[in-house]
């Protein structure tokens, strides 16, 4: 299983196929608790992704309990779409518990790009070195300004996805392209946001970051394909997309998983 190998292999589009499919079939047999401290559009939806994916979603942002939960889940997700006051210090909370565990956390900042202080905020948080940063490119752009992906990842020693019609994943050096997806998965609320609560799922079973998260865009964009086959519009394929992604076979990964491997130059 090359794709649980330390990282610092070769890298090839194989290794992401692989880490896809060792990831599903990890997740659906470990069921992984994935701790949600996100937006309250997105949490039913999140919720019932990870269920579909084979995860178990905990979503309490209660100050007195995010400790506990974020310190005993497999992996955290922290979600800025609707950061109300209160929940900075839940957020630096659950940070430590999770980071003090050992286990991965992921940071999607969303909307960064329409709020200076969200932004200062989420580059405080940034700075807790995340496992991975999940986000649109606007929103990379006002978290890192002028500074790219790579050299946000480079800098923070992180893992930096940037998603949209193209995903591309990158550690600062290498990189991954996945073009998997449909676009009517940008009109669905909350795709991004439950994509990354999936991702971290893909961080919790154990590939390296980078690889488990081209590993996790791949899955995702793939269910996407799928659904649209047979969805007749947005609110269809919002339900096709959960049977896609608990019906998707390793088969259907190797066949349709679309990979590329970026050199350093293309990975900025
Ligand atoms: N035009 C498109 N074609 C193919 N895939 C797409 C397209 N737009 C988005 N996606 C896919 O949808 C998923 C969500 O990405 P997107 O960049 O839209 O997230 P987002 O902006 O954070 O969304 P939200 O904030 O609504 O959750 C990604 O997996 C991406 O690959
Ligand atoms: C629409 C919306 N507003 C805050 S969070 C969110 C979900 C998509 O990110
Ligand atoms: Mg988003």
């Amino acid at each position: 299983m090359d794709a649980l190998s330390p990282s610092g292999e070769a890298l090839s589009p194989h290794t992401v196929v692989a880490a896809a499919q060792a990831g599903l079939a990890a997740i659906r047999a470990r069921r992984p608790r994935i701790h949600c401290i996100t937006n309250s559009v997105a949490q039913a939806y999140t919720a019932n992704a990870l269920l579909a994916i084979g995860a178990i979603p905990s979503m309490t942002t209660s100050p007195d309990e995010i400790a506990a939960f974020a310190g005993s889940a497999d992996g955290l997700l922290v979600n800025l779409g609707t950061l109300e006051p209160e929940l900075r210090a839940v957020i630096a909370t659950a940070i430590d518990a999770a980071a003090g565990a050992g286990r991965p956390w992921l940071l999607d900042p969303v909307f960064v790009d329409r709020s200076p202080p969200r932004a200062a905020f989420a580059r405080e948080i940034a700075a807790r070195r995340p496992t991975v940063i999940r986000a649109n490119a606007a929103e990379i752009g006002a978290l890192a300004p002028g500074e790219g992906p790579a050299a946000l990842a480079a800098r923070l020693g992180t893992v930096v996805a940037v998603t949209g019609e193209a995903d591309r994943v990158t550690d600062g050096a290498k990189g991954f392209a996945i073009a998997n997806g449909h676009p009517l998965m940008a009109r669905v609320t909350a795709m991004g946001c439950a994509g990354a609560a999936i991702t971290t799922a893909f961080l919790s079973v154990g590939a390296p970051p980078m690889v488990a998260t081209a590993a996790a865009l791949a899955v995702l964009g793939l269910a996407g394909e799928v659904a649209a086959r047979t969805a007749s519009g947005p609110g269809s394929f919002a339900i096709a997309y959960l049977d896609a992604l608990d019906a998707l076979t390793p088969d259907a990964l190797a066949d349709g998983a679309r990979i590329k491997v970026l050199t350093p130059g293309d990975a900025s």
